[in-house]
């Protein structure tokens, strides 16, 4: 199946537009496995395990496994999803972007070596940074274009005097992964769900791509309003909820608050699309 047919697949049958972000802050361990970097997979597997019904998608964040030489826990934590989830789509959060030549490795990196089907990608570079890419036939990849943070302001929210209308910079980059950069249909879009006026602005622009929405929970973006600016029934959106609800027990009952958590965002962002 490619990353659309999945996405497509696990969103009707979970019911869902929620994304579980996978990101383990040691320190953050509940009980026995605080502190602990060797249980990142198992603290993610359990994650997982208790989850897997609940979301259309899991987004590991590659610095959380890296920073603590945990790669290989994060490839088998990929092989766990697929056994336990094999419906269920994996993001892997890279944030890449590199010369073309170094972009075929990091392409390797996350569809060969850890086994993603879709990964965020920075489009800085241009084109020719997201093409190998686009290699891997029926892969995902989401272009950063409204982030999240307020930094994000900084550069995407500038005015391209030389373009005409004079687009501000995420307009331009929703204009491109919904045209002229989209070839095989692979891309998508990351706008954060701290600003819904954008989100519904990007949906203007590329009405068909899938978004990919992190921000709800511990950044505080409005659940409801990022559905209703972002939701068309032909085209997929993903919301990623990371802390809220990787943290929400400290204890040995982590599994069931993280349940607990994810169901009623799981339901806030299905009721959100009726009203
Ligand atoms: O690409 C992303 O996933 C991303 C883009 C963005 O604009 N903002 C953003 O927060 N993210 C990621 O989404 C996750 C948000 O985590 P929480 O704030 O804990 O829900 C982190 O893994 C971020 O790296």
């Amino acid at each position: 199946m490619t990353f659309l047919e999945m996405l497509a697949d696990a969103q009707q049958r979970n019911r869902s537009m929620l994304c579980v972000g996978l990101d383990p802050e040691p320190s953050r361990l509940p009980g026995r496995m605080a502190g602990d970097a060797s249980k990142i997979h198992d603290f993610c597997a359990r994650i997982v395990d208790a989850t897997a019904d609940l979301v259309i998608a899991f987004k590991p964040q590659i610095a959380y496994f890296a920073a603590h030489r945990a790669e290989d826990q994060l490839e088998r934590l990929v092989m766990h999803i697929r056994q336990v989830a094999p419906h269920v789509p994996v993001i892997l959060d890279a944030k890449r972007g590199d010369i073309g030549s170094t972009a075929e490795q990091y392409a390797k990196e996350a569809f060969e070596r850890y086994g993603a089907d879709a990964v965020t990608l920075s489009p800085f570079m241009g084109f020719d940074s997201v093409q190998p890419y686009l290699q891997y036939r029926g892969k995902g990849a989401f272009l950063l274009c409204r982030t999240s943070n307020p930094g994000g302001d900084d550069l995407q929210n500038q005015q391209l005097a030389g373009l005409p209308g004079q687009p501000r910079l995420y307009e331009h980059i929703a204009k491109l992964a919904q045209t002229h950069w989209n070839t095989n249909g692979q891309l998508g879009l990351v706008v954060g769900a701290t600003y819904p006026a954008e989100i519904e602005r990007v949906r203007q622009i590329a009405p068909t791509v899938p978004l990919l929405i992190p921000g709800i929970g511990a950044q505080g973006g409005d659940a409801i309003a990022t559905v209703k600016a972002g939701w068309r029934a032909n085209a997929p959106i993903v919301v990623n909820s990371s802390r809220a609800i990787l943290y929400a027990g400290k204890g040995d009952d982590f599994m069931d608050a993280a349940r607990d958590a994810a169901m009623k965002t799981r339901d806030q962002l299905q009721a959100a699309r009726g009203g």
